[in-house]
């Protein structure tokens, strides 16, 4: 890198020029004509915020509580696989950043470093203080002992929620990907968490089953399994929130895949308030898709997110330099945070109500509903 990021958008820059650019667009993509990847970010410009002043706010706090484990700011890594791609530490760089900033990460079930030892790498992090919650993803796998075993995996390793994905029932669908015949890890890397299941190849991409055959039933199921939290990373429809929340799940993450999976849905910043009607704060919503700004943090937790999670960003950096580019990163997001909460007259997360955003273009005819 040449000069010294000052923004999620200077990480991006930065990582497509080093990276070979097959793994840039892997990074990048997303499904189809990327509609929605590119709707994810435009929503967050459409929202207007609106500041209150003379609140007396000079001391902040960034600090959430979720599922009982804290975290010192709202913000997350959602899971994204293959770390090593694009570093030789891979998901041990950024479990110390993520560790070192206090932030929550969500380990990928395709990470190319095993979740135990990414686990380790956050507590050596944290010396002794207590490290802030490591969740795990996972997809249902049709042969249900495969699902036990990286359930046993994520709990030996401390986890402390799990984060079900059910928006790929089949893969999305990356041209970019298709163009680049990137369908495969280089030798060497390997999916680690599923080295050593039961059945045939060892930690190949291959080995994770997207299936259309699940149905909340399957849910029903993993509810019985584990003690753990279970988040539904995936769900869109206010229908299926309140399903949900009637099946026992734990927390939503309100996600398109960043665009990855079905092309066309809408921004998730756009389906935030019918799904924070739909849950009535019954259960903790976590947004992801698009967010690259303190602001883009602020109007997610003003319209009822409990926390975002970025995903993209978080590669660029760890592309770019490494553990200290995602501590940077974390860094940055939390100074942009701190100085939009000041600027907004706001104290703390607490204080982030749907009073403080306006929709200009977002008139009751657009189909969007309005807080
Ligand atoms: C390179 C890459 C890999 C991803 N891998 C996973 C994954 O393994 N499991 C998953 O549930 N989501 C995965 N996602 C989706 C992210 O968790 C997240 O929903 C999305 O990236 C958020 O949007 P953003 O990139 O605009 O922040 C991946 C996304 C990217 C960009
Ligand atoms: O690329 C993705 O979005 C993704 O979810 C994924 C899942 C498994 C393996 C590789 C990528």
């Amino acid at each position: 890198m040449t000069a010294v990021a000052l923004s999620v958008r200077d990480f991006e820059a930065a990582a497509r020029a080093t990276l070979d650019p097959v793994y840039a667009d892997f990074i990048a993509g997303g499904a189809r004509d990327e509609i929605t990847v590119r709707a994810n970010e435009a929503a967050f410009g459409e929202l207007q915020l609106l500041p209150r002043v003379l609140r007396g706010n000079a001391v902040r706090s960034l600090d959430i509580t979720l599922f009982g484990g804290r975290a010192s700011m709202p913000v997350l890594l959602s899971p994204t696989a293959f770390h090593k791609l694009v570093d030789p530490e891979g998901e041990v760089a950024t479990a110390r950043a993520a560790a070192a900033a206090g932030a929550i990460m969500v380990v990928s079930m395709a990470s190319t470093v095993a979740v135990g030892e990414i686990a380790e790498a956050a507590r050596r992090a944290c010396e002794g203080a207590d490290p802030p919650p490591l969740w795990f993803q996972l997809y249902l796998q049709p042969d249900r002992e495969i699902t036990e075993a990286l359930v046993r995996r994520a709990t030996d390793a401390g986890c402390a929620a799990l984060v079900v994905t059910v928006d790929s029932a089949v893969l999305g669908a990356g041209e970019r990907n298709r163009r680049n015949g990137f369908h495969d890890l280089p030798p060497g890397l390997r999916c680690e968490n599923l080295v050593d299941l039961r059945d045939g190849e060892n930690g190949h991409v291959r080995q994770i089953l997207m299936s259309a055959e699940f149905t909340w039933e399957h849910v029903d199921w993993l509810r019985g399994i584990t003690d753990l939290p279970i988040l539904l990373k995936g769900v869109l429809h206010p229908d299926d929130a309140r399903l949900a929340v009637r099946h026992g799940v734990d927390g939503l993450v309100l996600s398109n895949h960043g665009g990855r999976q079905l092309d066309t849905v809408p921004a998730t910043l756009e389906l935030l308030p019918e799904i924070a009607a739909a849950v009535e704060g019954r259960v903790p919503v976590v947004l992801d898709g698009g967010v690259r700004r303190g602001t883009d943090v602020v109007k997610a937790l003003a319209l009822g997110a409990s926390a975002v999670g970025i995903g993209r960003p978080v590669m660029w950096a760890l592309a770019d330099s490494g553990e200290k580019g995602v501590r940077r990163l974390l860094e940055l997001l939390r100074e942009e945070l701190d100085d939009t909460l000041a600027l907004c007259g706001a104290s703390g997360v607490a204080d982030l109500t749907p009073e403080l955003v306006r929709f200009p273009s977002w008139g009751p005819r657009s189909g969007r509903v309005v807080p």
